[in-house]
């Protein structure tokens, strides 16, 4: 009831546990806290916090419009309805390496499990498209060393992220890669990878997790996650897929509302009333206080 069970220090501790355990962990895109909650239901291993989905959510593009401030409030209420871990997209830690530092920090009271920042120059730009820039090593080695001394708990889990294949090819995301390691890094996201040896060949240069990034219409295919898993990849996140599932079936629907005059005919695609009280752990709200309304399954089961 009201949000999640464990502590922050807890989440991270179980987080990194799970991550020593090996295997494939998989991290649906939350796009709000409600939809963690669904996430967290359907026994996935965390959450993610898609930068360009707070982007979207507030009608902007994933152009490095978003402040710390923004990112953190809604990191801190994701964070609080689910005992997953939640691991929130940082872009390039929203400056140089003093504003990483107070970045990490700042989400660390977010009281999330890990984060990623990227070398990209400032205003980044969405991963999967054409145009981006890297900033030079000694830049990108020092955003990632400000935020492992900048993490109170050990335990925070500082994940690097590297442009740097779409401009620089394979060998260069591998040689900056371990650099980014040397200077800190727990485990590394290599943006746009082409193909699964290329995911393959990080993950056997690197001894720390490899995330892997399944967004759609993006330049990675679609890969199942056992090919994941057999690529050595540790981590996938599904980052904008909740939020584009969502705004494909509002958009769909608004159109049908118009042209049939009810949304009858999309009721039946509906999360229902009941699901979503349970999903907020409703009942447990009028336990808790006899005077909240009490809300019967039976009397509404056909809505
Ligand atoms: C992972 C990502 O950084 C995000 O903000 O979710 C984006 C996702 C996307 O735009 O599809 C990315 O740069 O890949
Ligand atoms: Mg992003």
């Amino acid at each position: 009831m009201l949000y999640s069970t464990l502590t922050p220090a807890a989440k991270r501790a179980a987080f990194r546990e799970r991550l020593r355990a090996g295997g494939l962990l998989q991290l649906p895109g939350a796009f709000n806290p409600l939809s963690a909650r669904l996430v967290e239901r359907k026994g996935y291993d965390g959450v993610y916090l898609s930068g360009a989905v707070v982007a979207a959510d507030l009608g902007l593009p994933d152009v490095g419009l978003t402040t710390l401030t923004e990112v953190a409030g809604r990191a801190a209420q994701v964070a609080r309805v689910t005992d997953l871990p939640v691991l929130v997209d940082a872009d390039t830690g929203f400056g140089e390496a003093m504003n990483v530092a107070r970045t990490v920090q700042t989400l660390e009271d977010a009281g999330v499990a890990g984060l990623h920042v990227e070398d990209q120059v400032n205003p980044k730009r969405c991963g999967h498209l054409d145009g981006k820039q890297v900033v030079d090593d000694a830049t990108a080695l020092q955003r990632i060393r400000s935020a492992a001394t900048a993490r109170r708990d050990e335990n925070l889990l500082i994940m690097a992220r590297t442009d740097i294949r779409a401009g620089a090819g394979l060998e260069a995301t591998i040689d900056r890669a371990r650099a980014l390691v040397d200077a800190g890094a727990d485990a590394v996201f290599p943006e746009a990878l082409r193909d699964l040896d290329e995911f393959e060949a990080v993950a056997a240069a690197l001894d720390v997790p490899v995330l892997a990034n399944m967004t759609e219409f993006g330049r990675s295919e679609l890969f199942t996650a056992a090919q994941l898993r057999d690529a050595g990849v540790a981590l996938v996140i599904y980052p904008v897929s909740l939020l584009r599932l969502a705004m494909g079936a509002a958009d769909r629907a608004l159109d049908d509302l118009r042209t049939e005059g009810s949304l009858s005919s999309h009721v039946e695609h509906m999360q229902t009333r009941a699901e979503l009280y349970d999903l907020l752990d409703y009942p447990a709200y009028t336990a808790f206080d006899a005077g909240v309304y009490d809300f019967s399954l039976e009397e509404h089961h056909h809505q």
